[in-house]
């Protein structure tokens, strides 16, 4: 699936949104997240990736975590009232004082369940200190 930047150049995006990792997060949006076209917010998703992300990233680092960095992002198809949100996330790449983790997102859609695949993006966390500075992370 190719998909057309905010650059206007084509950028290619993986074709299968994984379900790889762990479902971290399950939701169901709400009518105050739903924008003029009917679709919800693309402000909400990423809050939800944020939230998951957030969830094994303080694992990871075993205490506080702020989110330091989100890699560009492509919204594939909208979210429509009714759908089920699954968050699913997993440690991607682990450095000194930062974890990367990948957030792949879908939604069941209706009585048949239909799997429809929303967004994936790579969200980077630092894990703090007491001062709010990054702090190393423990050993795995
Ligand atoms: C503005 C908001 O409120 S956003 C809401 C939530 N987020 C926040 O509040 C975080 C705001 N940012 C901060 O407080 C600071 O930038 C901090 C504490 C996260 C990092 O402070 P810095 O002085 O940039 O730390 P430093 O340069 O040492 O980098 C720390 C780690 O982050 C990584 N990092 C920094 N910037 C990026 C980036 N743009 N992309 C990926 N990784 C990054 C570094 O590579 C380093 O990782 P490593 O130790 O594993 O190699």
């Amino acid at each position: 699936m190719t998909s057309r930047s905010s650059t206007g150049s084509r950028t290619r995006f993986p074709v299968t949104i994984e379900q790889k990792g762990e479902v971290v997060l399950r939701v169901v949006p709400h009518l105050t997240d739903i924008n003029a076209n009917g679709h919800i917010f693309g402000g909400w998703v990423l809050s939800q990736m944020d939230i998951a992300g957030g969830i094994i990233a303080a694992r990871v680092a075993r205490g506080a975590v702020a989110t330091v960095a989100i890699e560009s992002m492509t919204f594939i198809a909208p979210i429509l009232l009714g759908d089920i949100v699954s968050v699913y996330a997993h440690e991607e790449r682990r450095g000194r004082t930062s974890v990367a983790i990948r957030i792949n997102v879908i939604a069941t859609r209706g009585v048949k369940e239909e799997r429809i695949e929303l967004t994936s993006g790579l969200f980077t966390f630092v894990a703090l200190d007491e001062n709010h500075r990054p702090r190393p992370l423990p050993d795995a």
